[in-house]
């Protein structure tokens, strides 16, 4: 695994081509970070973005979620991209309420849309997202 700080990328079907085209036009952002996805997305992420390595997890119904949410309780995930389908019922929602809950018990910067995902990003600069309480603004980890 890298020792860039490291983040997710998540899309329900009905935002994949969201999260694609955020990818392709942040491609030079992302690709100073680790990045690892959920199945389909990173597929998905990688196919247009040649610039990008994407580690590929399970997908989401069938894992995906539950090992980005190891990767968080490890301390291994410093951000999560997740975009979510509103209006859907998912057969895993049990998994994606897991997810989000522990990057709120470890307090991961977590961007749920894509206005969202720009700013975080934008925030981020180049070098890692990661706050702690003392310093409410982000933290700038790795030079
Ligand atoms: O279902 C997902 C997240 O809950 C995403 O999984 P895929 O990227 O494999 O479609």
């Amino acid at each position: 695994m890298t020792d860039k700080p490291t983040l997710a990328l998540v899309a329900h079907d009905s935002k994949k081509e969201v999260m694609v085209e955020f990818a392709l036009r942040n491609q030079e952002k992302l690709g100073h970070f680790g990045l690892v996805a959920t199945g389909t997305t990173g597929g998905r992420i990688q196919e247009k973005c040649t610039d990008l390595t994407v580690r590929r997890l399970k997908s989401g119904p069938l894992g995906g979620d539950q090992q980005i949410g190891a990767m968080i309780a490890e301390g291994k995930l410093q951000g999560l991209f997740f975009f979510v389908d509103p209006l859907s019922p998912m057969p895993h929602d049990v998994d994606i309420k897991a997810l989000m809950r522990l990057a709120l018990v470890y307090d991961i910067p977590m961007a749920l849309n894509l206005s969202t995902a720009e700013i975080l990003l934008r925030s981020a600069r180049l070098q890692g997202l990661k706050t702690t309480s003392a310093t409410p603004e982000i933290k700038l980890t790795a030079s």
